[in-house]
């Protein structure tokens, strides 16, 4: 199933295959030749007495024959790398599209790790599979079928015993072939596990080491090694013990034909030029057999750490936009939740029959307790999935008819703790504006009060960030964050105010540039603080999925009195 899957992928690629099947057939050719001209040149030097003015000729063909067969080996293997290249490439691609379109509904923080794996060493295993396992296939379902039918037409004897022993080596390789992947697999799942485990450590070092749980979680990462380890061991066990046996038994297929000729040879039954055609074939009959069962292995493996691939493939995406409607919008849009609900497992409704309108240019707070659905809606505005139920209607077009990237063109969106990319500091303001200059870059900065601290760094603007540069404060990235949101100047901007981590300078700071950002923009908050909430224009109450209260913090006060709870709530004061 997973082979088939795994050869259906090649298929793509005729051109290589055929390239493929093209080099076997002239290897088959070639091996057949030089085993003519060799016994021809034996027979004719040692029983014809033939002398090197007549065999010179043949010693020139043999000489070109093994020649051209390097070459063609040499071709084969190039063309084996190439599909593998191609093929690989294709799937690391799909693989990456789907996981971004499978977005949030995939990329659970236990899971990175594992997706990790997939991407890097799942599909670096398939890489064997096309550049060694499937030529080899391909050689082995061509050249001994070339050599059996010489072999039939000039010894038929021989040829029977060939064709016999044969289909020893496929079987046996079918035999321990479902026992070896499961093996294969089992030590997929411990690798997997292994880097999730390592990833998780890697991410959670600070928190580990400041609850003292660093060595526990040293000591589990060590028995996950241990498990790795144990797996590996096991495959490789089979392995060697599997290639021992095909060894042996594509040895004494040889020996039987060799036995066989010699007999008949000394027994005066058979011309010395065909016994020593056909002893010269023979190793290469069994040849392509035997190096398809030292690439098996490899094979499997492939076929192991495939299964988890096809099944991040198969995952059916939720269309979120449906890409038909291009719009360009000269000031925000009207957006409207109209009866939005959603879940995120059956029978758990997270979003209840959402109501709600925002208008151009609001600035709206969406507060409530936590795990209320603040970042649920937000998700569901940003487009990384679809409600359940219900429509958010942009300027009175459902989001989902929209095109991505006109929508996209016009939100920014500013998380608690921004991405921030390995680069310069100016490449990641330039995040949503690859084509901006150097001033532009500057002039957001300025407006995003960055630029102080960027200008006083020695290489300002060029200084390295990220993973492998300058560390940055909390601070600094929003503030490097908020820069990338004026640079792309998009008519909404939806942010998760940050909770922790800023002084209160910082904090004045922020809250000066986000009200400069509200201007000219429509600004949708997951506010934290106090001061955010009192100078939105309309205030969202959000309580276990539902709207519990709009208005302005005055008309709430007045009215809500689970407003005036949770406000004591944001004091401290519960
Ligand atoms: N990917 C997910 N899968 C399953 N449940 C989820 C997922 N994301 C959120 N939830 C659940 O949905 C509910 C709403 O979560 P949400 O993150 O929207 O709340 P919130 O109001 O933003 O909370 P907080 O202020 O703590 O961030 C919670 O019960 C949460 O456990």
């Amino acid at each position: 199933m997973v082979e088939k899957r795994l050869n259906q992928e090649g298929l793509k690629f005729k051109g290589y295959l055929i390239e493929l099947a093209l080099a076997s057939l002239i290897s088959g050719g070639l091996v057949i030749a030089q085993a003519y001209f060799l016994a021809y040149i034996v027979n004719g030097a040692f029983l014809a007495k033939k002398g090197l003015k007549e065999l010179w000729p043949y010693f020139l063909a043999l000489f070109l024959i093994i020649t051209l067969r390097f070459t063609a080996g040499y071709f084969g293997e190039k063309v084996g790398t190439r599909l593998s290249a191609k093929v690989t490439g294709s799937l690391r691609e799909r693989l990456l599209l789907k996981i971004s379109a499978l977005g949030t509904k995939l990329l659970l923080p236990e899971k990175t790790g594992e997706l990790l794996t997939l991407v890097l060493e799942g599909v670096e295993n398939l890489e064997v599979y096309y550049a060694r396992y499937l030529p080899q296939l391909i050689s082995a379902g061509i050249i001994p079928l070339m050599i059996l039918v010489v072999v039939l037409t000039h010894d038929l004897i021989s040829g029977i015993i060939m064709l016999l022993t044969a289909p020893l080596i496929p079987v046996f390789m079918m035999l321990i072939g479902s026992f070896a992947e499961k093996l294969a697999q089992k030590q997929w799942v411990t690798l997997s596990r292994l880097s999730g485990r390592f990833f998780e450590l890697l991410q959670g070092i600070a928190d580990l080491k400041a609850f003292g749980q660093s060595k526990n979680q040293v000591e589990e990462l060590k028995k996950s090694g241990i498990a790795f380890r144990d797996a590996t061991m096991e495959v490789l066990r089979v392995a060697f013990l599997s290639a021992l046996m095909l060894e042996i038994l594509a040895t004494i297929s040889t020996a039987m034909v060799a036995v066989e000729v010699g007999l008949r040879l000394l027994y005066g039954k058979m011309e010395f030029i065909v016994a020593f055609f056909t002893l010269l074939l023979a190793p290469e009959y069994y040849l392509p057999l035997r190096n398809l069962g030292s690439s098996f292995h490899s094979g499997r493996t492939a076929m192991a750490s495939s299964h988890k691939l096809w099944e991040v493939l198969d995952q059916k995406e939720n269309k979120v936009f449906v890409n038909k409607r291009s719009i360009t919008w000269n000031s925000p849009p009207e957006i409207i939740f109209q009866e939005i609900s959603h879940s995120f497992s059956p029978g758990k409704e997270v979003l209840k029959k959402i109501n709600l309108t925002i208008k151009p240019y609001e600035k709206v707070a969406l507060i409530g307790p936590s795990g209320a659905g603040k970042s649920t809606l937000v998700k569901l505005l940003l487009g990384l999935e679809r409600p359940a139920r219900g429509e958010i209607l942009i300027n009175e077009v459902p989001l989902y008819e929209l095109s991505e990237q006109d929508w996209y063109g016009q939100v920014s969106y500013l998380s608690q703790s921004p991405f921030i990319f390995p680069g310069t500091i100016a490449e990641n303001i330039a995040l949503g504006k690859k084509d901006a200059g150097l001033e532009e870059i500057k002039r957001a900065a300025i407006l995003a009060r960055a630029h102080p601290f960027i200008a006083a760094l020695p290489e300002g603007y060029n200084t390295v960030i990220g993973e492998g540069g300058r560390g940055l404060s909390v601070g600094e990235r929003q503030r490097i964050a908020l820069a990338r949101v004026f640079l792309k100047d998009a008519k909404i901007v939806i942010l998760d105010e940050p909770t922790a981590g800023l002084d209160y300078k910082t904090e004045e700071i922020l809250e000066k540039v986000i009200k400069k950002l509200a201007e000219n923009r429509t600004v949708i908050m997951i506010a934290h603080r106090l001061s955010t909430v009192y100078q939105a224009d309309k205030i969202v109450l959000l309580n276990q999925g539902e709207v519990a209260g709009i208005g302005r913090h005055e008309e709430l006060f007045q009215e809500n009195q689970f407003y005036r709870q949770l406000l004591k709530a944001y004091r401290g004061e519960v």
